[in-house]
């Protein structure tokens, strides 16, 4: 996809995601990556009404090239784009159900989104919860560093979801369902749930990758 093409695309997507409530006011940002470095949401910028040629673009080396100030969690998204392979975007966002399990005690920080569903383990996978960071403070992407490369989707604790993926389309769906599957889960409350089971999720893997 060309740069102009990638600007228009992303104003779009994120326009969608704030006319459908996945994120209010200026929260949340999203990248994607191109030939020649990557384009991400200015700071401080509404995902409902992005200008395509405002968007921030930095090379490789993280140097600022064009459009406005970029968001200040750049060190977030070229931490999935460093440590995991095929990644092409990047969204953050603050959707309300997934931001609500991040603030949660006693969720497993190595599977926090249990295998409620097929789609959420085809889509998104298991889920990493990494402990509070100030915003825009530069250890968060050493957390996500730290984890590998093994989730393509994290929450921030008392933060928010941030989803990885190998294009922008299939990212935005991924935050999607990360937010669903959060949803039904803290609908669920107290209710016995039958999960999949380990045999059931590592078919999907097999079937669906
Ligand atoms: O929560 C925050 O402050 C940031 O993570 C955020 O969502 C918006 O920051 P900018 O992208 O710098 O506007
Ligand atoms: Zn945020």
């Amino acid at each position: 996809m060309n740069e102009n093409k990638a600007r228009d695309h992303l104003a779009r997507l994120s326009r969608s995601l704030f006319e459908r409530g996945y994120s209010v006011g200026s929260a949340g940002n999203i990248s994607l990556r191109l030939d020649d470095g990557y384009l991400i949401t200015p700071t401080n910028s509404c995902l409902g009404f992005l200008e395509p040629d405002r968007i921030s673009k930095l090379d490789f080396e993280g140097k600022h090239v064009s459009g406005d100030k970029p968001s200040k969690e750049i060190f977030l998204h070229t931490a999935f784009y460093d440590t995991r392979a095929n990644v092409g975007a990047v969204v953050h966002l603050h959707s309300t159900y997934a931001t609500l399990m991040s603030c949660m005690k006693d969720i497993d920080p190595e599977d926090c989104i249990r295998p409620l569903t097929p789609y959420v383990v085809m889509r998104v996978g298991k889920v990493a919860r990494v402990p509070y960071f100030r915003p825009g403070d530069e250890r968060g992407g050493d957390l996500i560093r730290a984890l590998g490369g093994k989730f393509a989707a994290v929450l921030l604790a008392n933060h928010g979801p941030v989803v990885s993926g190998k294009d922008i389309i299939s990212t935005v769906y991924a935050a999607e369902e990360l937010e669903e599957t959060a949803k039904l889960l803290v609908s669920l409350g107290n209710t016995p749930v039958n999960y999949l089971t380990d045999d059931e999720v590592a078919d999907l893997h097999r079937v669906f990758g």
